[in-house]
């Protein structure tokens, strides 16, 4: 079992976080879990953000106020690991925005664009969308994430260039890529390495940090130290069998931090 300490510090939050992790020489990692048993294990395996989403409704799906509230306790005894929320998809809100509740520990909170791309007004929607949010916790502040989907023409998502400017306009933290359809392709099935770093490079220039997921798997390892995103975000890779609506493993996290380890030395 490894004891690493979480290198990021949550008291920090409020960033900037890019590039925190550097003095270690790799990435910062985020693990997304559906729940309080899960989240058990992703903490003794040692993360830096720890993220919380329902595999079963979407790739950004949003878990249950319960297990938000569940997660949330066990995190008050990890003040130094970033809480992260999936909210779903901007087109869907509406409806769930009655049952919405995040807890006041969730420091990220990311959303996707799918179906976004022909509606003229998700710009203005999404904008509305923060704001109401904020109104609707109790916490001062939430970081935002935009997310960008690399599979963006399957889904009919705005560009990563669309959802960069958004995130510059409106204030994000940090801009994501990730696959839409968790099918087996990843997002360097959709975007080349020489591509996710001119996106690094753009959130650098404008102080955003920049969290790449879209089943991940060792096997990306090289392209992604080439690409150098600040953060490497899974769920698939550290399940059993690697299958993302499965359970996560503690010996798949530990091998998955060692594959890390490996391509940064
Ligand atoms: O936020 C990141 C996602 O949970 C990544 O999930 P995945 O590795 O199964 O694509």
């Amino acid at each position: 079992m490894t004891t690493e300490k979480p290198h990021l510090d949550r008291s920090a939050a409020s960033l900037p976080l890019k590039r925190q992790s550097k003095h270690s020489n790799r990435p910062a990692l985020l693990i997304s879990v559906r729940n309080g048993a899960e989240a058990r294990i992703v903490l003794e395996g040692g993360v830096d953000f720890l993220d919380v989403k329902e595999p079963l409704n979407g790739p950004l799906g949003a878990a249950s106020k319960e297990t938000l509230n569940e997660i949330s306790v066990l995190m008050e005894s990890a003040p130094d690991i970033h809480f992260s929320a999936a909210l779903g998809e901007l087109q869907n809100f509406q409806d769930e925005r009655n049952a919405f509740s995040l807890p006041e520990e969730v420091d990220f909170v990311k959303l996707g664009l799918s179906g976004c791309r022909s509606r003229a007004e998700w710009e203005s929607d999404f904008r509305q969308l923060q704001s109401d949010i904020s109104g609707l916790t109790s916490r001062g502040q939430l970081n935002w994430v935009a997310v960008a989907y690399a599979d963006h023409g399957t889904c009919d998502a705005p560009t990563p260039d669309q959802v960069l400017t958004l995130a510059i306009e409106t204030g994000c933290v940090g801009l994501l890529v990730d696959t839409y359809s968790k099918n087996g392709l990843s997002t360097f099935d959709f975007m080349s390495a020489a591509e996710l770093k001119r996106l690094r490079q753009s959130c650098q220039s404008h102080d955003l940090f920049f969290a790449l997921a879209g089943s991940i798997r060792p096997i990306h390892l090289p392209q992604i130290r080439d690409v150098d995103p600040d953060i490497i975000a899974v769920r698939g890779a550290v399940c059993k069998t690697m299958d993302r609506t499965g359970e996560i493993s503690l010996a798949a996290i530990e091998q998955f931090k060692a594959s890390l380890r490996a391509v940064a030395s």
